[in-house]
C-alpha cells in the first residue's frame, strides 16, 4: 500500500528568535469530553456539553454513540458561551459499528456501553489499536455477563453481542496496562443490574487521576462509588446501580494539551497565559504546575488563568510519572534542553500508549544528538547539544508537540505529519504560530 503522503509531510518545526509573550485558550479536555459523552448517553433525560473538544478522538466516540441509536446535536450556543452538544440517550441498539481509531478512551470506555445495546456491535480500528490491550475489560465483560467474540488474543477487531442489559457484580482485574480498564467498567456500571465492584489485583495500577475524574463524573451524575479514599478497600471501586442524571457541562481546557504551550515559556524564558485553567481538578495536566516549577519556572494562578513563566533556565528533574504518564513526552522534550540530567520513572505503560513512547522518545532525540537511555520504567535523559533533523512522530499526537517543543530551541527540526494533532489538538499547529508571532 503507498503511503499515506499526510503521514511523511514534514513540518519544519518554527525556531523561537526569543522570548514568548502569549496567552493560548486551548481546547477542551479529551478525557472529561468521552467521559461526558458516555454518560450523558447512558443519562435517563438528555445533556449538554459545553466547549467540547472536537477532535479525532471525541469524534470518534460520538459518532460510535450515534452508531448505538443516541442522538448527538450540535450548536453554537450565545455570547462566548462556544459550541455545545446535546446529547439525547435512547434504548441502545446493533447492529453498529465501532471505528475507535487509535483512541484508548474509546476501544476501552465502549465495549461495555455495547454489553447494554440489543444487537451486535463490531469494533476496530488503526492497525494499532490491534495491539493496545483490552484483555482485561473483555475478560471482565465476560465475567459479568456479557457475550464476545475476538480473535482469541483479548484485542481488537471484536464483536460485543449486546442482550439489552447485563448482570454485572464484582470482578477482578489487572489494570497495571491501563487505567482506562477501571474507568471502563466503573462509567457503565449504574446500569448493570447489580452495579459493578471492581478488584484491581495487579502489581501497579498507572494515571490514578484518571480514575478519580471517572469517579467524580459518575458521583456528579447521581451515582454512588465507594473508593479507596471513601471507606472502601484498597484498590477496589463499587458502583451501585441506578439512573443517571442529564448534566449541564463546561468541559475544562484539556492541561496535558496545554503542556507544550507552557514548556514554550519554559524554553523561551518567556510568558504564557492559558485561559480558564481550573482552580480544583482531576486533570493530571494540573500537575505541570508543579513539575515545570521544579524545572525553572513559576506560576500563579490569577482571573486571566494560569500564569506560566519561565526563567531563561532550565533544569532536569528526577521524578515519577506513574500518576501523569501523558505528560511524559512533553516533560522529556523540555528535559532534553536543560542545565542537569533527567529521571523519568514509572511509565513502563507508556510502551502500550499510541506507539512505544520509551522507544519513541529515545529514538527521536538521540537522532537529533541527544543522549537519552530506556530503563525498566522510563528514561534517562542527559542533555547534550542538539541539532536540526527529521522528528518521527509515529501516530502519536504527543510526539508531534514534543517534538515542536524542541524545535523552538534548536534550528532545523523538522515534524513528521504534525496532522496527527488532530487525535486531540486539531488546531496545534495554528495555535503554535499563532503564539510565537503575538
Ligand atoms: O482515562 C483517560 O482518559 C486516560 C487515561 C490514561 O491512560 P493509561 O492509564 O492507559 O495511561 C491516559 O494516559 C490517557 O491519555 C487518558
Ligand atoms: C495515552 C493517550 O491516549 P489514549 O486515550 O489513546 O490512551 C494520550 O492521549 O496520551
Amino acid at each position: 500500500m503507498a503511503p499515506n503522503p499526510a503521514h511523511t509531510a514534514l513540518w519544519p518545526a518554527p525556531h523561537a528568535s526569543g522570548a514568548v509573550d502569549a496567552t493560548v485558550h486551548v481546547p477542551g479536555s479529551k478525557s472529561v469530553t468521552n467521559r461526558a459523552l458516555v454518560l450523558a448517553a447512558l443519562a435517563s433525560e438528555p445533556g449538554w456539553l459545553r466547549r467540547p473538544l472536537r477532535s479525532r478522538d471525541t469524534l470518534l466516540m460520538a459518532q460510535a454513540l450515534r452508531a448505538m441509536g443516541v442522538g448527538i446535536e450540535e450548536g453554537v450556543g450565545p455570547d462566548g458561551t462556544g459550541e455545545f452538544w446535546r446529547v439525547i440517550p435512547a434504548v441502545l441498539h446493533g447492529p453498529a459499528t465501532v471505528d475507535v481509531g487509535n483512541a484508548g478512551t474509546v476501544m476501552r470506555f465502549l465495549p461495555p456501553v455495547a454489553t447494554l445495546a440489543d444487537g451486535p456491535v463490531h469494533f476496530d480500528g488503526d492497525p494499532r489499536s490491534h495491539e493496545r490491550p483490552l484483555h482485561a475489560v473483555i475478560d471482565a465483560l465476560r465475567a459479568l455477563g456479557a457475550r464476545i467474540d475476538d480473535d482469541g488474543r483479548g484485542r481488537l477487531p471484536m464483536t460485543v453481542h449486546g442482550g439489552g442489559a447485563l448482570d454485572g457484580g464484582t470482578v477482578e482485574i489487572d489494570a497495571s496496562a491501563s487505567s482506562q480498564f477501571v474507568s471502563a467498567l466503573l462509567l457503565s456500571g449504574p446500569r448493570f443490574n447489580q452495579g459493578v465492584e471492581v478488584r484491581h489485583v495487579g502489581p501497579s495500577l498507572p494515571s490514578l487521576p484518571h480514575i478519580r475524574m471517572t469517579v467524580d463524573m459518575l458521583r456528579a451524575a447521581g451515582v454512588q462509588v465507594v473508593t479507596p479514599e471513601s471507606g472502601g478497600e484498597p484498590h477496589v471501586w463499587r458502583v451501585t446501580p441506578g439512573a443517571l442524571l442529564g448534566r449541564d457541562l463546561t468541559i475544562e481546557p484539556d492541561l496535558s494539551n496545554a503542556q507544550p504551550f507552557l514548556a514554550a515559556a519554559l524554553v523561551t524564558g518567556g510568558r504564557v497565559v492559558i485561559p480558564d485553567w481550573p482552580a480544583h481538578t482531576t486533570q493530571p495536566g494540573d500537575r505541570l504546575r508543579e513539575i515545570f516549577t521544579e524545572m525553572g519556572g513559576s506560576c500563579e494562578l490569577t482571573e486571566q488563568g494560569l500564569v506560566f513563566t519561565g526563567s531563561g533556565e532550565i533544569h532536569g528533574i528526577d521524578v515519577d510519572l506513574s500518576d501523569v504518564g501523558e505528560l511524559t513526552p512533553g516533560i522529556a522534550a523540555v528535559a532534553a534542553l536543560a542545565d542537569s540530567p533527567s529521571t523519568l520513572r514509572g511509565v513502563a505503560h507508556l510502551r502500550l500508549h499510541e506507539t512505544d513512547r520509551l522507544a519513541a522518545l529515545t529514538k527521536e532525540i538521540n537522532e537529533l544528538g541527544g543522549d537519552v537511555t530506556e530503563t525498566a520504567d522510563g528514561l534517562r535523559i542527559r542533555p547534550r547539544r542538539l541539532h536540526g533533523g527529521i522528528f518521527h512522530t509515529y501516530e502519536d499526537h504527543r510526539m508531534a508537540t514534543a517534538g515542536a517543543v524542541i524545535g523552538l530551541a534548536v534550528e532545523g527540526v523538522q515534524i513528521e505529519n504534525v496532522a496527527t494533532t488532530a487525535k486531540t489538538m486539531p488546531e496545534f499547529p495554528e495555535l503554535w504560530t499563532g503564539m510565537l508571532e503575538a
